[in-house]
């Protein structure tokens, strides 16, 4: 071999090895010093096998026996563990050299690519799981298990307002210290949390690891942004916006379970019927909001004279119902619907005037004035437009 060509391996960027029958390197280039971590002297003598990560081991071997059969080898990858402790993955071209004794391979650092498409797949991966997720301690599981695989990462807190906090370790979660990393999670105009990454002392982020986390809070923020949106409309469907009550949807709801529970235990229910009298007048003398003041504290009212496991719902403008479930009696519920009367009856301040607001009520008791929604909501109705009628003949 000429000169020129003896030192051409020198200037090579790959690392040239020349490995002898029994596996140990005869020669290394200084190349293997910016790959491996070693310089030539501390890898000639050493069998080559030492420097594979574990895992690769079985099918190197498997695959240098083929190339000491003559078969040459174009493009095959196994890792190598670094001298810092770090995974090389590396590309090899080999071929086996009968005349030297001697394998021959090229090898190439392939690191860079293979956590760039680590990295692409785990975007994916945090996308795919963003996408399906429909809870988020299942989003957080999820995406903890997903950057374990591509950060050195010990423990993963999700710190969400106001004070919830969803937290993943691979074993016991450590004590905060420098350690630990901290993402925002938003999205536009909206401040959610924080997700606070435990990456030991090694805790040093990349660039491309930094895009890659700023990546992940992003999807997590616009799952919680998602998740907050369904329960608002789940609720809104739910609920009456002014008063805060079930509205006549859930009550549907509530009031069909109260029947099936009466029928199950024999009991008595009765469902009270409570329309506000000449409300209409509120708004007008008043003015909009003064009602939607007036119709607030009604349902704080009613809501105060029954019990916890009762339903108060607003069902109509001026429409509320009470749910009664364990009742004695007609005469007990009448006693809940004279307290309701009375409550309801207290003076209050409406637009700067003193305003007394009456209700009429009706009621229908299970079984006695039917026995499905429709029967007990007619009977508690007309009931309630007799006591209206009959105030109004009063009054006139
Ligand atoms: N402020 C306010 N008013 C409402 C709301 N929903 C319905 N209303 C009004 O409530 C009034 C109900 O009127 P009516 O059903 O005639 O009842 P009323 O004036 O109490 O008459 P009687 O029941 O016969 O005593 C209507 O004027 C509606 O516009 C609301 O959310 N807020």
């Amino acid at each position: 071999m000429t000169d020129a060509l003896q030192r051409l391996p020198e200037l090579l960027l790959d690392a040239v090895f020349l490995v002898e029958e029994d596996g140990r390197i005869a020669f290394v280039n200084s190349a293997c010093l910016a790959i491996f971590g070693y310089t030539p002297e501390e890898m000639i003598g050493r069998r080559v096998l030492d420097f594979i990560h574990p895992d690769d081991r079985a099918h190197t071997v498997a695959e240098m026996g083929q190339v000491m059969q003559g078969q040459p080898r174009l493009g095959f990858e196994n890792r190598y563990l670094r001298k810092d402790g770090s995974v090389a993955h590396i590309m090899w071209s080999a071929r086996w050299s009968a005349q030297d004794r001697l394998r021959i391979g090229v090898a190439r650092d392939i690191s860079g690519r293979k956590r760039a498409e680590q990295r692409q797949a785990g975007m994916l991966a945090l996308a795919t799981a963003a996408h399906g997720a429909e809870t988020l301690p299942e989003l957080f599981r999820a995406f903890h298990a997903i950057l374990q695989g591509l950060l050195p990462l010990r423990g993963m807190v999700a710190v969400l307002q106001p004070g919830e906090r969803i937290a993943f370790a691979s074993g016991e979660l450590p004590q905060q210290d420098s350690g630990w990393h901290h993402v925002s999670l938003s999205a536009p105009g909206m401040h959610f949390g924080e997700m606070q990454l435990d990456l030991g002392r090694h805790g040093t982020l990349s660039a491309a690891e930094l895009d890659l986390l700023q990546f992940a809070a992003g999807q997590a923020g616009a799952v919680i942004e998602r998740l907050a949106l369904h329960a608002d409309l789940a609720h809104a469907a739910r609920y009456d916006e002014l008063t805060g009550l079930p509205n006549r949807r859930l009550f549907q709801d509530r009031i069909q379970s109260a029947i099936a529970r009466c029928r199950r235990g024999q009991s008595r229910g009765a469902l009270l019927f409570i329309d506000l009298d000449d409300f209409k007048q509120v708004n007008d003398v008043h003015g909009h909001i003064a009602g939607d003041q007036l119709l607030q504290a009604i349902a704080r009212r009613i809501t105060s004279c029954v019990r916890e496991a009762d339903t108060v719902a607003r069902i109509g403008g001026d429409e509320f119902v009470a749910l009664l479930e364990n009742v004695a009696d007609l005469r007990q519920a009448e006693a809940v619907a004279g307290k309701i009367q009375q409550v309801i009856a207290t003076p209050l301040l409406l637009g700067g005037c003193v305003h007394t607001p009456h209700a009429s009520i009706g009621i229908a008791l299970y079984p006695e004035h039917g026995e499905v929604i429709d029967q007990l909501m007619r009977h508690a109705d007309q009931a309630m437009y007799a006591c209206k009628a009959a105030r109004k003949a009063a009054e006139a």
